[in-house]
């Protein structure tokens, strides 16, 4: 096909080149971090949720890249980390290793000539403060999701969306330690690269969703699995307890019947294995209180919608990326595939209406 054609069939084609080479150069300092973590690299927000030196150098080089390869776009950014704890006193080493981190992963890839300097840190940190909404562009980024799987060592992934007037219309999602062979049948076996570790998922509105090694390979279109019986189906769910109720889950998970032990996996890894059917379902039920926030779905939720499948909130509405930083929605998200979704809505509104 040529460049034009291509152009003419994807009109976010820019836009999904740019955010690509956004989250492979991330993802390539993230990988460094988690290779080499100490404990010292690992801080806590107000809100007690870690963050990393690697959360901080993702979102940095998240912003640098989108900037660069769009300059005649208008910037507005939604992201999940602020740089208000490296600006206390005593974060200066801190800040310091992030901004070396930053230009040793720019030096090293070698696309752009340039160093920056603490400020240009902390101020491409502060790219991602816009508020979204219904009205015109804005990039929504998770610089690491799982940032708790990052620490331990498991999955993690960088997740970065586009909305465009209140809807996701391309997501991209590098998951550095997720194996690129899909476990299930219809969408395993990429070329030669059987044992590779590390995929790139990515989803346009209305091209479908595909994925390749994160170093680079010819892209494979995916698609969900197409289980339609609960009996045959398994499930994914948080590795943090705390993140999702697991008494819900499970008792949703014998309501259908469902004979496998749940996989639990950290980050929006999930929504990529579910995307290309490693597994048929994906349950996160929040505790109380909790609520959502726009950039931990984003991503996900296009690359399974685009693979085929859905993504319904406990009331089986979309979701709803429109009102800012958090998820206006029912308590509760479903992913599954279209066969599927109408019994799980049903089981999880009879569990938790049995919670009462
Ligand atoms: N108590 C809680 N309940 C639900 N989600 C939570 C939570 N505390 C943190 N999270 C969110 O869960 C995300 C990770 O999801 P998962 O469990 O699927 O790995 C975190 O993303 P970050 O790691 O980007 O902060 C964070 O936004
Ligand atoms: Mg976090
Ligand atoms: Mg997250
Ligand atoms: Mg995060």
């Amino acid at each position: 096909m040529s460049q034009l054609s291509e152009v003419a069939a994807n009109p976010y084609a820019a836009e999904l080149a740019a955010a690509k080479k956004a989250v492979v150069l991330a993802a390539r300092l993230c990988q460094i971090v988690q290779q080499g973590i100490l404990q010292s690299d690992v801080q806590s927000k107000a809100d007690r949720t870690p963050v990393t030196v690697a959360d901080y150098g993702s979102q940095v080089l998240v912003s640098l890249v989108l900037k660069k390869e769009l300059p005649s776009h208008s910037f507005s950014m939604v992201a999940e980390e602020d740089s208000k704890d490296l600006r206390k006193d005593g974060a200066q080493e801190v800040l310091e290793h992030i901004t070396s981190l930053v230009n040793e992963t720019i030096a090293n890839d070698g696309s752009y000539n340039m160093s920056l300097s603490k400020e240009d840190v902390l101020a491409a940190i502060d790219g991602g403060k816009s508020e979204g909404g219904p009205s015109g562009r804005h990039w929504i980024l998770d610089p690491i999701d799982g940032t708790k799987g990052f620490i331990r060592g498991d999955q993690y992934a960088v997740a970065l969306g586009l909305l465009d007037e209140g809807k996701v219309v391309l997501g991209v999602l590098g998951c550095p330690n997720l194996p690129l062979k899909s476990t299930n049948k219809h969408n395993g076996g990429y070329g030669s690269s059987r044992d590779q570790v590390g995929s790139l998922f990515f989803a346009t509105i209305g091209c479908g969703t595909e994925v390749e090694a994160l170093e680079g390979s010819d892209p494979q279109k995916i698609s969900v699995c197409s289980i339609n019986n609960p009996v045959d189906a398994s499930f994914f769910e948080s590795f943090e307890a705390s993140h999702s109720k697991r008494d819900l889950t499970s008792s949703i998970a014998e309501k259908l019947g469902v004979q496998a032990p749940p996989v639990r996996m950290d980050s929006q890894a999930k929504y990529g294995a579910l995307a290309r059917g490693d597994g048929a379902i994906f349950l996160r039920i929040p505790h109380k209180g909790y609520i959502e926030t726009v950039w931990d779905h984003v991503a996900g939720s296009i690359v399974v919608t685009e693979a085929g499948g859905m993504v319904k909130d406990a009331s089986g509405n979309d979701l709803d990326f429109s009102k800012g930083r958090y998820l206006d929605r029912d308590r509760g998200i479903i992913a599954t595939n279209k066969y599927l979704m109408p019994v799980v809505l049903k089981a999880l509104q009879e569990a938790m209406k049995e919670e009462q």
